[in-house]
């Protein structure tokens, strides 16, 4: 017999009541490990636990939930139960409705508090100095690659990676009136200019492409002149109370951007082994024939995959490079230990930027 839609409600109203107390069971236990945790005085963010918990529940899940769901659930249930043993102030690059913003929310959940950042550069000063306890900077884009100046603060930071998220990038065109009629200047950050540069040059070949310290600032100012349009994405526009005049315009439509999670040593030292994890390095070679070769034999030799390798200018005059480079596993495992060990031997300069559960 089926049903009827009061009978269903009163069932889910019964679920609720059951899922509210085991969450507060849950919180109430989290609270416990709070308590725990400062009296060892040991960090209260643990990303591989986080990891751990998230992929145990999605492994053992029946249905009819999605994976997705099940993980995007459990990830603001730790949020939640997080803040309650010690609020996490998280720096990224503002103002609110930037993507940084939305990664930092997907990554940490929304029970944060916000620092928004003028610049990558403030971002990495503001964890570095304690104002913040995290920061969120995206690193590399899937049309546009290596996000330079991210890459490049990393070189002398005394922050290290605790973790990665990555986001699917969707831009809109965002203008105070509905149309692509009379759109003067176009203002975005770089990065996002350059990622809808087919559809601005086959839609607004005429207008002036002008960059903007983040999306969210071109589109604050956009909401200030009829005659200029953003490109950011729809949180901006909400938050400027602006118009989606044209949606989804970047050319690639799988455009994802992977943004670094980083933090003092102090504040939380690299997390244990997840079961999925990540090493980032910065090295140099010295110049001489084969030298980049080399570096490569010891991962092949020990079994370990590489995931990532950018090169960057070491600005030295001398056609001399760092590589960054991204290796599969954990330093806990031998074979990566092992790995590691004979690379450093052969680097001029090797700096581990961190090890971290790999993100999704
Ligand atoms: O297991 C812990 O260490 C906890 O603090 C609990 C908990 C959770 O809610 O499950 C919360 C914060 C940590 O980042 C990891 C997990």
């Amino acid at each position: 017999m089926t049903r009827t839609l009061a009978e269903l409600r009163v069932a889910i109203d019964s679920v609720d009541k059951e899922l509210l107390a085991a969450l507060n069971r849950r919180a109430a236990l989290a609270n416990e490990v709070g308590e725990l945790k400062r009296a060892e005085g040991s960090p209260v963010f643990r990303p591989e636990r986080e990891a751990q918990v998230i992929n145990g529940l999605q492994s053992a899940n029946p249905g009819p939930l999605k994976a997705e769901n099940v993980a995007h659930i459990w990830r603001e249930i730790m949020s939640a139960c997080r803040s309650l043993e010690e609020p996490h102030r998280v720096a990224y690059l503002g103002p609110k409705g930037t993507f940084s913003e939305e990664a930092a929310v997907q990554f940490f959940g929304a029970s944060i508090e916000h620092v928004p950042c003028v610049s990558f550069d403030e971002v990495f000063r503001c964890a570095a100095a304690g104002t913040a306890d995290f920061g969120v900077v995206p690193v590399e884009n899937s049309t546009e690659g290596v996000v330079a100046r991210s890459l490049d603060l990393f070189l002398t930071t005394p922050l290290h990676i605790v973790g990665e998220t990555s986001l699917l990038v969707r831009h809109n065109l965002l203008r105070k009136v509905n149309s692509l009629e009379g759109i003067e200047v176009v203002l975005a950050h770089p990065q996002a200019l350059a990622q809808c540069q087919a559809w601005l040059t086959t839609h607004l070949p005429h207008a002036e492409r002008r960059a903007a310290s983040s999306n969210a600032e071109g589109a604050r100012l956009a909401a200030q002149n009829e005659k200029w349009a953003g490109i950011a994405g729809e949180r901006a526009g909400s938050e400027f109370g602006l118009h989606i005049a044209a949606r989804a315009i970047q050319d690639d439509a799988y455009n994802r951007t992977r943004f670094a999670v980083v933090c003092l040593p102090q504040t939380l030292p690299a997390p244990g082994p997840s079961g999925k994890d990540c090493v980032s390095l910065i090295v140099s070679v010295p110049n001489r024939p084969g030298a980049v070769h080399d570096i490569l034999v010891p991962l092949k030799q020990h079994g370990v995959s590489m995931t990532r390798f950018e090169s960057r200018p070491a600005r030295s005059g001398q056609w001399e490079y760092y590589f960054y480079i991204d290796v599969q596993g954990h330093p806990s495992q031998p074979h990566v230990a092992a790995a590691l060990a004979d690379l450093q031997s052969l680097c001029a300069f090797y700096k581990v930027l961190g090890t971290y559960p790999v993100g999704d």
